[in-house]
């Protein structure tokens, strides 16, 4: 079991240029967070609370500028492997196949060719895309293309993977669908997870907890255990589950403490 454990994490971005000496502006604020290997935690917030700078600091992309971020302990030190980090637009390469996009971190680590190309095909198989390997990303829909972006994420082998939006640019049907399909890949992978969601229903559904991050500077302000997780894994339709009266009451208390960031807070 890993844990990546935030604590006391502050972060301040530096005056932008131009600005006639615009201070500097503190985006996040006492962040204390853990996220243990068998956990999915979804961050919701407003847009501009902080969400994708917490998840930079997670992957190493930012340091923080007050407290510590570890994974079992050991602070990290910029990117690593042991942490995969899949964004909202895919990051693949279009000159390179589905397989070649897959075999890059095994190129990368010196796996010869026909190793690298059969655990590509593996990974391939795992996602759903066993024919796909030879087709090129432009040749490739939204949603496989982002099956493409998580089995590259998952050759590395992480112990936690970051998801940045990672369905958001999909249409309703087909993200349906992924939402079902990543935790699926979630639980067979072993590795920890955070997701960073604007939908309140994406992250009840996918989330083991739900963390609300209220903006001017990001502060953790509410935390909910979610487990609809577990249903969806059991099989129950995402339909279903969503339909149900509790998730619904959910869907709305949450709602609630995000539209509750006052005026203030956003003009901030
Ligand atoms: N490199 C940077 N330099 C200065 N300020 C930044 C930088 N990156 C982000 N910010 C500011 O930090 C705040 C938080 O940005 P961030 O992108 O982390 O929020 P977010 O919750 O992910 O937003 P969204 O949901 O719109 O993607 C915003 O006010 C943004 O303008």
């Amino acid at each position: 079991m890993s844990i990546l454990t935030f604590r006391n994490v502050s972060l301040r971005y530096p005056p932008r240029a131009g600005r006639g000496g615009a201070a500097e502006k503190l985006v996040l604020d006492g962040i204390n967070l853990q996220v243990a290997s068998d956990e999915l935690v979804a961050i919701i917030g407003r847009s501009g609370s902080g969400k994708t700078s917490l998840l930079n600091l997670a992957a190493g992309f930012l340091e923080p500028t007050s407290g510590s971020i570890t994974v079992d302990g050991v602070p990290i030190k910029g990117p690593n492997a042991d942490r995969a980090v899949v964004f909202q637009d895919d990051a693949l390469y279009p000159w390179l196949d589905a397989r070649d996009n897959i075999a890059l971190p095994f190129k990368l680590k010196g796996v010869p060719l026909a190793e690298r190309r059969e655990k590509a095909q593996q990974l391939l198989e795992r996602v759903g895309l066993a024919d796909a390997g030879d087709r090129r990303i432009w040749e490739l829909s939204g949603g496989m293309r982002q099956r493409v972006g998580i089995a590259r994420a998952l050759a590395a082998e992480p112990r936690f993977l970051l998801l940045d939006e990672p369905l958001g640019a999909l249409d309703a049907l087909t993200r349906t669908r992924m939402q079902a399909f990543l935790l699926r890949i979630k639980a067979e992978s072993g590795a920890g997870a955070l997701l960073i969601t604007h939908s309140i229903e994406e992250a009840l559904l996918l989330g083991t907890r739900v963390v609300v991050l209220s903006p001017n500077p990001g502060r953790l302000t509410a935390e909910i255990e979610a487990g609809f997780n577990a249903e969806v894994l059991n099989g129950t339709p995402v339909a279903t589950v969503k339909a149900s009266p509790l998730f619904k009451r959910m869907h709305a208390g949450l709602n609630g403490l995000i539209q509750s960031t006052t005026d203030e807070e956003l003009a901030a």
